[in-house]
């Protein structure tokens, strides 16, 4: 019997879609007003969804305080209040798209928990724009 355990988080981060390769003109007639090279931010609404049997010590399927700790740690500590471009090395080279980002985040999470889990990323760029990740 698999159950499956979310946790919501949130973070604020500015980023800029662009090519290092393209022009400005490039960029912008691709990404639009998301390419601004002033950048611009979000408020992004995570959520964590771990899915798996349930321990028949315990009742979890984890514990809420560990995916806490690691969402802590493994995203708002190295998202939040961030220029994703400049400041997060994992955006260096990676367009950070709320694709690339969900995918981030799930390559961060992913190695910390039972390998037995299953993990999924649902990442809200914007109240109207979401994405989701589930290694596949
Ligand atoms: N496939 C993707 N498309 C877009 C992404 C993305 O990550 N993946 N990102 C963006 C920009 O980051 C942009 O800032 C999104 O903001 P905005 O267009 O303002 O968002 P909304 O659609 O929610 O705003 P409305 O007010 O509804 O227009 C663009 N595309
Ligand atoms: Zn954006």
């Amino acid at each position: 019997m698999n159950v499956t355990v979310s946790r919501k988080a949130h973070f604020n981060a500015a980023h800029r879609l662009y090519r290092k390769e393209w022009t400005d003109e490039k960029n912008s007639l691709v990404f639009g007003k998301c390419s601004n090279p002033n950048y611009h931010g979000h408020n992004y609404e995570l959520i964590v969804s771990v899915t798996g049997e349930i321990d028949k010590e315990t009742g979890y399927v984890i514990d809420i305080q560990e995916l806490k700790d690691l969402i802590k740690v493994e995203v708002e500590d190295a998202f939040d209040h961030k220029n994703l471009n400049i400041e997060v090395p994992e955006f260096k080279d990676l367009n950070p798209t709320a694709e690339h980002i969900a995918v981030v985040i799930y390559n961060k999470i992913k190695p910390k928990l039972k390998p037995n889990l299953d993990l999924e990323i649902t990442l809200y760029e914007t109240p109207r724009n979401f994405v989701r990740y589930s290694g596949t």
